[in-house]
C-alpha cells in the first residue's frame, strides 16, 4: 500500500509538518497549497526539502473554481493554472487536484465541464503534468463522484483523472458500489477521511470535524474495498481537516494517520476484500486478544513505598513476595497482582522522578504474546526493553500513555510462572482472599482531550478493543469526554477521559501529574458490602455521597429499604441496566490525584457513567486545602 497524508492534516510549518510525515513512514505528501504559500522558501527549495525527507509529492492541492466557467473568467482560469504547473515543474510534483467549481459564476452542464478539462490535460501535457478532478461534496453543479468521473470520462484525455475523497463521497450516503466499475488507471489519487456523523451543513463538517479512517462513523471500510476492488495500486492519502490534529502533535497525529491506513487495511486484507499487491508488507498477526489485566505496577520511591503498601494491605492485600533482583515487591489478592517498583534507575524510576508515585505500568494477559508484540510492531507501536537479570522472564513490552508501560504477558505464564521465575514468594502467597477483591474492572487514564482520538486508535488497532459511545460527564468545573473501550468478553475495560476546560479533575490532573496517565483504577468485588465491612475495619477512608442522590435512588429504582439504608452509610453508589445491577465505592484520593475504585457487578455492563458526576462533584469539594481551584 501507498500511502500518503496531505499537510493540512498537522499542525506546524511545512518543514515540522514534513520532518512528522517522514518520520511516521509516509511515502510522499500532499503540498496543501497555503503551506506552501506561507512558508518562506521557493518551490525548488519546497522541492528539495521534500526528497531530503524521503518523500514524494503525491499532489499539489487545491485549484478552485475552474470548470464551466464564462469568459472573461475561464481565459483567467487557464492562466492561473498554466502559472501552478510553472510552480509545479519546480515543486518537482506531477499532479494537481481541481476541486468542482463552487463559484455562482459557473454555468454548470457536463460537457462544457468536459471540454474545459479536455482542454486544461493539453496545457497540462505541455507542462508534463496531470490533473485531476474532484467532486466537492458542496460543488455547485458537481458534488457526486459519480458525476464527476462521467465528466472525466468524457474529456477523454490521458493527463485527467479522478481523483475520490471517501469523505465527499461518504457525507453524502453515495453507494461505494459505484466505485467499482471505474477504471483504475483513470483514478488518479484517493484521498481517504473519516467522521463522527453529526447533524452539519457538509462544508463545516468537511472543515473541522474529519478524523482517520476507523475513528468515524462513515464505511470507509466499504470505501476502500471498492477502490481496491478496481485494481487502484496507487496512493491513499489522508487529507484530514480537524480542529484538534491542527492544533495537536504532528508526529503524533501522523503516527495516528499511517496507523489508521495500516490498520483498515489489514482489516480489508483479512476480510477478503483488499488486493494483494506484490510491493505488500508481510500481513499483520490478526488483532491481538487480550484476557484482561495481569498486573499493575506502581513505581515509587523508599519512603512512599511505604504508605503504599499499607494502603494495598488496608484493602486487603498481602505481600506476597520480593523480586529475585530488583527493589520490587509483589502484592496479591484474588488474583490480583500488584508491584510496587522503588529501583533507582531504569524506566520505573524515571516515571517516579516525572510523575510522583504512579501507575507505571500494565501487565495484559494476551493469548497470543508473541503475535500480539509483532502486531503492536506492525502498527508502529514503539517496543520497550530493560535488562533483566539471569534466569529471569523479559517480558515483552509496548510504550503506552503518557510513555507508561503496557506489559504483554503471556495467557499461560500470568497463570503463576512469570511470579515463581522472579520473585522469591511467601508460603501461600496466591490463596489470599483478603477484603474480597479478584480482579481489575477497569482502568482509567486520563489524557489530554485532543488525544482521545489517538489513544482510541491505539487501543482498537492493537488491540481489538472496540468503543462504546463516547459520553459527556458534567464535572464542577466543565465537560468530561469518556470514551469505554473493552474486549469482546469485556475482561479488560480501559476508559479515556479529557475535557476541554481546564477547571476539571480531568484537566488538572494532566497538569500535576505532568502528562497523561492513570487516574483510577477499579477493582471488583463479588460482595461489596462484605468488603466495604472489611474496608470499614480497617478504617479506610470512602468518599462519603451526598444524601440527595440516595433519595433520587430511591425514588427511581425500588430497593429494599435496608438495601438501601446500607448504601447510604456506606457511600455506595448503584446503577442498574438491561443487565442488572452495579455498585460501586471510592476512597478518598491521594495527593497528586490516583484514586481506587470498588465495584460489584451483578451482570450489568456499564461504567455508571450516570453516577461520574456525583462522584466527581464530591471529589471536587474534598479536594484538599493549598491546590487552587483553577
Ligand atoms: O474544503 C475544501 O475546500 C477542500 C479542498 C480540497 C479538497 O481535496 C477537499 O477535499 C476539500
Ligand atoms: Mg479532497
Amino acid at each position: 500500500m501507498k500511502t500518503s497524508i496531505a499537510t493540512v492534516s498537522l499542525s506546524g510549518d511545512l518543514s515540522e509538518k514534513l520532518a512528522a510525515i517522514s518520520a511516521a513512514g509516509f511515502g510522499a505528501v500532499e503540498i496543501f497549497e497555503i503551506d506552501f504559500l506561507a512558508f518562506d522558501q521557493g518551490p525548488r527549495e519546497v522541492g528539495r526539502m521534500v526528497r531530503d525527507a524521503g518523500l514524494e509529492i503525491s499532489l499539489f492541492q487545491p485549484f478552485r473554481d475552474f470548470e464551466g466557467l464564462p469568459e472573461p473568467q475561464r481565459s483567467r482560469a487557464f492562466e492561473r493554472a498554466r502559472r501552478k504547473f510553472e510552480t509545479m515543474n519546480e515543486l518537482g510534483a506531477d499532479l494537481i487536484l481541481i476541486c468542482s467549481n463552487v463559484s455562482p459564476l459557473a454555468l454548470g452542464g457536463i460537457d462544457r465541464a468536459a471540454e474545459d478539462l479536455r482542454a486544461l490535460g493539453e496545457v497540462a501535457r505541455e507542462h508534463g503534468v496531470r490533473i485531476g478532478y474532484e467532486a466537492l461534496a458542496w460543488g455547485r453543479y458537481v458534488n457526486d463522484h459519480r458525476d464527476a468521473w462521467e465528466i472525466v470520462r468524457r474529456a477523454d484525455h490521458p493527463q485527467v483523472g479522478l481523483i475520490l475523497d471517501s469523505f465527499h463521497s461518504l457525507s453524502r450516503g453515495i453507494d461505494s458500489g459505484s466505485i467499482r466499475s471505474i477504471p483504475k488507471d483513470k483514478i488518479a489519487i484517493v484521498q481517504m477521511a473519516d467522521a463522527p456523523k453529526l447533524d452539519l451543513d457538509l462544508l463545516s463538517w468537511s472543515r473541522h470535524y474529519r478524523n482517520m479512517p476507523g475513528q468515524g462513523d462513515l464505511p470507509v471500510a466499504d470505501f476502500m474495498a471498492a477502490v481496491e476492488a478496481t485494481g487502484y495500486e496507487g496512493y491513499y492519502s489522508l487529507e484530514i481537516f480537524n480542529d484538534q490534529f491542527r492544533a495537536g502533535s504532528a508526529r503524533q497525529t501522523a503516527v495516528d494517520g499511517r496507523r489508521s491506513l495500516i490498520y483498515m487495511m489489514d482489516r480489508l486484507k483479512a476480510e477478503g476484500r483488499a488486493v494483494k499487491g506484490p510491493s505488500e508488507p508481510h500481513p499483520l498477526p490478526p488483532p491481538a486478544q487480550t484476557a484482561g489485566i495481569s498486573f499493575i505496577e506502581f513505581a515509587t520511591d523508599v519512603g512512599s513505598a511505604v504508605a503504599l503498601a499499607k494502603l494495598l494491605e488496608s484493602i486487603g492485600f498481602r505481600h506476597a513476595g520480593r523480586h529475585r533482583s530488583k527493589d520490587v515487591e509483589l502484592f496479591a489478592q484474588g488474583d490480583l497482582r500488584v508491584v510496587v517498583n522503588t529501583e533507582t534507575e531504569g524506566f520505573a524510576h524515571s516515571a517516579y522522578v516525572v510523575h510522583g508515585t504512579n501507575v507505571a505500568a500494565l501487565g495484559l494477559r494476551m493469548r497470543d504474546a508473541a503475535a500480539a508484540m509483532a502486531r503492536a510492531e506492525g502498527l508502529i507501536a514503539t517496543a520497550f526493553r530493560q535488562a533483566v537479570g539471569p534466569g529471569e522472564l523479559e517480558l515483552p513490552a509496548i510504550r503506552g500513555l503518557g510513555g507508561s508501560l503496557l506489559y504483554l504477558v503471556p495467557e499461560n505464564d500470568a497463570l503463576g510462572r512469570q511470579w515463581e521465575v522472579d520473585f522469591e514468594l511467601e508460603d501461600g502467597w496466591s490463596a489470599h482472599a483478603g477484603a474480597g477483591l479478584e480482579t481489575v474492572d477497569h482502568v482509567a487514564q486520563t489524557v489530554r482531550y485532543e488525544d482521545i482520538l489517538s489513544w482510541t486508535l491505539f487501543y482498537r488497532s492493537i488491540f481489538d478493543l472496540r468503543p462504546l459511545p463516547a459520553v459527556e460527564v458534567p464535572d464542577p468545573g466543565g465537560l468530561v469526554l469518556s470514551q469505554v473501550l473493552e474486549n469482546a468478553d469485556a475482561s479488560l475495560r480501559i476508559v479515556l477521559n479529557g475535557s476541554q476546560s481546564s477547571r476539571t479533575q480531568s484537566s488538572r490532573f494532566v497538569s500535576q501529574f505532568v502528562g497523561p496517565g492513570v487516574q483510577h483504577v477499579a477493582f471488583r468485588t463479588p460482595d461489596i458490602f462484605a468488603t466495604v465491612a472489611a474496608l470499614r475495619a480497617n478504617g479506610v477512608p470512602l468518599l462519603s455521597i451526598p444524601q440527595n442522590y440516595y433519595d433520587d435512588l430511591d425514588a427511581k429504582f425500588d430497593l429494599a429499604p435496608d438495601v438501601l439504608q446500607a448504601m447510604r452509610a456506606a457511600g455506595i453508589l448503584y446503577d442498574r441496566d438491561e443487565g442488572g445491577e452495579y455498585f460501586q465505592i471510592y476512597l478518598e484520593a491521594l495527593e497528586g490525584g490516583f484514586f481506587i475504585e470498588i465495584v460489584e457487578r451483578r451482570g450489568y455492563r456499564g461504567l455508571g457513567a450516570a453516577n461520574a458526576p456525583i462522584r466527581l462533584a464530591t471529589q471536587a469539594r474534598r479536594r484538599p486545602a493549598g491546590i487552587p481551584a483553577t
